[in-house]
């Protein structure tokens, strides 16, 4: 078993032996094997290398002989350079730079071939060593180059050069080509493009682009200096953001009607500037995009305002010319009249086509002398102008007066043209002139002189007096009771009273006398070449004799008298305006006398005349400043003692002099006027004491107020009596009127309807100071009085004096008969009391029974005697 298992073993060893023998074979036969095959292949691909390596020479060979007929053909000359040497160049090279052959070119250094620096300022070394080296970098490099041929000209050149491999070493390609034609062009392009934006920028009109969304695109600097904003701030903006918002939408709206239409169209466009609103003509065009759509529009504005202002000039010229009220006359430079207006043919009568081509000396009139024409032409041809008065003859042969301007008309050169006469009729204000003249001098009622003329003539007279030593008068004088007559009858009656005074007066004097109206009733006559005052004095007793005879004015017999001063120069002043002041000083001593006289001036009438006038001044104060008081005096019954009533007196509390009695002061107020405000002022001061009174359970009875003559004729009497007892809510019956009888017997039918309302009203009228003005039975019957009030002169002299007695008793029996109330004044005494008792005289008033008293000891004095 054992030599089996020995054998089998060997067996197993011997085939494992085998096998690995075998696998060792195979194995190294397979290497052999493989290795064969490589060598096969390596045989076969040696044989196609060998067999490429030839074709690669042929293409080679052919490929360099093609690069070489390239290269040599090329038409853009052609460099090899290798280590920064040219080595090869090709004929095109040679033919532009201008070399003789190839050799000449390759025998050129490279610095003959450009200048010194190229046109970056580099030296043209350094920069070509830059190139290739970017070259070399890159690979691939182009730029533009200045070369210069043989005859020493530069050219420019775009050279590129190329990185190439040649024959195995590394050289760079270069090829470039002259550029001269383009640069050329570029260079003409950049010039046209600088010479259009010259164009534009400079251009006087405004140029802009603006596109389809009103968004500015580009603009010049005018229409920078229009809008006001420097391009920087508007470019890219909506019009909106540089024009005012309407003028923006105007031209918005413009550019899309040229949008719309694709025609070039004109506009006139404004814009407010700085300087105010301009006007353009703006011609827009619209741009187009290469797809043929309208995407902006260009426009070009011209400022045309002042053309637009001349335009508006010459219309406006043209139109006055038509129509204004002055006649025109256009002449040439030798006069000859080539244009005249409308006004012309209206003012003077000749028609257009009777003028044309005569001189303007067809309306010369006789009024001016040759010097006169010669002088004015002499002043037109030195100043240019002339103006003044001028007589002018009309068509009808009517000469008018003309203000009238020639002017001439130069052009640019300054020289003389045309002429140009405007003239105007003046007839009319030359009459009105002559008016005025008369209403500034003379007294439009009377016609007389007026106060300045007379002024005039007596400094003139003056003059003349003084330099011959001759003496002149001025006599001057007023109408006694010309107020009355005013009053009375009316301003109409009174004027026409003066008119027939002056015409009486200028009558009377001598032709060398001036008469003059100094104002209202006052006259002055100056008296020339007196050789004494006798003749003052007679001229004065004409003026008395003419004034106190009766005149007829309307169906009225008027009688008033005059009161007349007279002042003398050079014995009374030397002074015109004294003299004058004199003579009125004089006039009113005149008046103190009695009035219907002269008087001869002194020097202490001027003290009382400027009495006279600051007594006004301060009766005038004394209104404004309310310095007025009531008093009253009561009336009582004779008989019994009982009160009655009470009259109302007025007191001036002067904060310098104290009080003032009436008499002092309602002479002048009467004269004055002042009356009226100081009447009124009594009234409503009585109404408010006896509404006073009245809510004090005092009985004032009646009361009685003193009216003055100028409250009837001058205010409203009734009306102010109404007022006054409807504002206070008082009876009528406790007032009573005290009217003068001087003053009621003056003007009875005047007062009789006043009268009558007064008592309508329910107030008694009372007349006062009875039996100093003669009294008419028959006016004393027709009017409505209530009460007489003896004047307190004739009782003064009761019962001593049998005149007295005899008019008081005449009173009482008047007043008796007539059913008149009759009152006492002035009672001082028991005496008069009992005597006028004993006469059947029922009432009284006076110092015996109480004097005035301020009102508020006549309330204490009410209180005491009530009853
Ligand atoms: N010697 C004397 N005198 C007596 C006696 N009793 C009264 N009198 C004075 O006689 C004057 C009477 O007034 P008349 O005659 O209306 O005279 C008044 C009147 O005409 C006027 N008057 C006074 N007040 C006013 C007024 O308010 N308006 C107007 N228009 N005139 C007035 O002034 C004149 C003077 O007034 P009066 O100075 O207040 O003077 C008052 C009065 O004080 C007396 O026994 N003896």
């Amino acid at each position: 078993m054992l030599n089996l298992l020995q054998n089998n073993t060997s067996l197993l060893l011997c085939t494992i032996l085998l096998l690995v023998m075998s696998i060792l074979m195979a194995i190294v036969i397979t290497v052999q094997y493989r290795r064969l095959r490589s060598l096969k292949a390596s045989h076969v691909k040696l044989s196609i290398v060998l067999n490429n390596k030839e074709e690669v020479e042929k293409k080679l060979a052919a490929e360099e002989a093609r690069f070489q007929s390239m290269f040599e053909d090329s038409p853009d000359p052609t460099w090899i350079i290798d280590n920064h040497q040219f080595t090869l160049c090709n004929s095109a090279a040679v033919q532009i730079l201008g070399y003789p052959s190839k050799e000449a070119l390759d025998n050129t250094h490279p610095s003959k071939l450009s200048p010194e620096f190229q046109p970056d300022g580099e030296a043209s070394y350094a920069k070509a060593e830059r190139m290739m080296h970017l070259a070399d970098e890159r690979g691939l490099h182009r730029f533009e180059w200045i070369h210069t041929r043989l005859d020493g000209s530069n050219f420019p050149a775009e050279v590129t050069l190329s990185r190439m491999t040649m024959k195995g070493r590394q050289v760079i390609y270069c090829v470039w080509r002259d550029i001269s034609e383009r640069k050329e062009m570029e260079r003409k392009e950049i010039e046209n493009q600088q010479l259009l934006t010259a164009i534009i920028e400079n251009a006087a009109a405004l140029v802009y682009v603006c596109d389809i969304n009103s968004k500015l695109i580009l603009c010049n600097q005018q229409f920078e200096k229009a809008v006001g904003y420097p391009r920087s701030e508007i470019l890219g903006k909506v019009r909106t953001n540089f024009l005012p918002a309407e003028i923006a939408h105007e031209h918005y709206q413009n550019d899309l009607q040229v949008l719309r239409s694709k025609c070039t169209s004109s506009f006139e466009e404004t814009n407010l500037e700085t300087d105010g609103l301009h006007t353009y003509l703006t011609i827009k065009n619209p741009l187009y995009s290469d797809k043929g759509e309208a995407w902006a529009v260009i426009g070009i504005s011209t400022d045309i305002t002042a053309r637009k202002r001349s335009e508006n000039e010459g219309k406006l010229a043209a139109t006055v010319f038509r129509h204004i009220a002055d006649g025109i006359i256009i002449t040439d430079i030798d006069a000859t009249i080539i244009s005249v207006n409308q006004a012309f043919s209206r003012i003077t009568g000749y028609a257009y086509d009777e003028t044309y081509g005569q001189k303007p000396s067809m309306l010369q009139s006789e009024r001016q002398d040759k010097a006169f024409y010669e002088a004015m032409w002499h002043q037109i041809l030195e100043n240019g102008m002339w103006q003044g008065e001028i007589w002018n003859r009309r068509k009808n042969g009517e000469i008018f007066p003309a203000w009238q301007t020639i002017t001439s008309v130069k052009n640019e050169a300054g020289e003389t043209t045309n002429y140009v006469s405007v003239f105007s009729d003046i007839t009319e204000v030359k009459q009105s002139q002559e008016r005025l003249e008369r209403l500034a001098h003379y007294d439009a009622l009377t016609e007389l002189p007026n106060r300045v003329l007379f002024k005039d003539r007596v400094s003139q007279a003056l003059e003349h007096a003084r330099r011959h030593h001759t003496k002149l008068a001025i006599v001057l004088f007023d109408l006694d009771g010309f107020k009355t007559v005013n009053d009375s009858l009316g301003h109409p009656i009174g004027d026409r009273l003066l008119q027939l005074v002056a015409q009486r007066l200028s009558q009377c004097m001598r032709a060398e006398d001036t008469v003059s109206r100094l104002g209202g009733d006052e006259f002055a006559v100056l008296i020339t070449e007196l050789n004494s005052g006798d003749d003052a004095i007679q001229a004065a007793h004409k003026i008395l004799q003419a004034s106190q005879e009766p005149y007829h004015v309307n169906d009225h017999a008027v009688m008033v008298t005059s009161s007349v001063g007279i002042s003398i120069f050079p014995d009374d002043t030397e002074d015109g305006n004294d003299l004058i002041r004199n003579a009125d000083a004089a006039m009113y001593e005149a008046k103190a006398k009695g009035r219907n006289t002269y008087c001869f001036y002194q020097a202490e009438m001027t003290v009382k005349a400027q009495q006279r006038l600051s007594a006004e001044r301060d009766l005038r104060r004394a209104i404004e400043q309310k310095e007025f008081e009531v008093w009253y005096q009561p009336q009582i019954d004779l008989s019994s003692q009982r009160f009655l009533g009470a009259e109302a007196l007025i007191r001036w509390r002067d904060p310098l002099r104290g009080l003032i009695p009436p008499l002092e002061f309602i002479p002048l107020a009467e004269q004055n006027g002042m009356i009226l405000p100081i009447g009124e002022f009594v009234l409503h001061q009585v109404c408010a004491d006896f509404k006073e009174w009245q809510a004090a359970q005092l009985n004032a009875k009646r009361l009685s107020v003193n009216v003055a003559g100028p409250q009837f004729y001058r205010s409203d009497i009734v009306a102010t009596i109404k007022d006054c007892l409807s504002e206070y809510q008082i009876p009528a019956g406790m007032l009573e009127i005290e009217v003068t009888e001087t003053f009621m017997m003056e003007n009875p039918q005047e007062i009789k309807d006043i009268l009558l309302a007064i008592q309508e009203l329910g107030v008694t009228i009372a007349i006062d100071d009875f039996g100093t003005g003669y009294s008419s039975l028959a006016y004393l019957r027709e009017l409505p009085i209530d009460t007489l009030k003896i004047d307190r002169a004739f009782i003064r002299d009761i019962p001593s004096n049998n005149k007295g007695i005899a008019i008081v008793r005449a009173i009482l029996a008047l007043g008796s008969s007539m059913g008149f109330n009759v009152v006492a004044e002035g009672v001082e005494t028991q005496e008069q009391s009992d005597f006028l008792q004993a006469e059947g005289c029922r009432k009284g008033q006076g110092y015996y029974f109480a004097k005035p008293m301020p009102k508020a000891e006549f309330t204490r004095w009410l209180q005491n005697h009530e009853g």
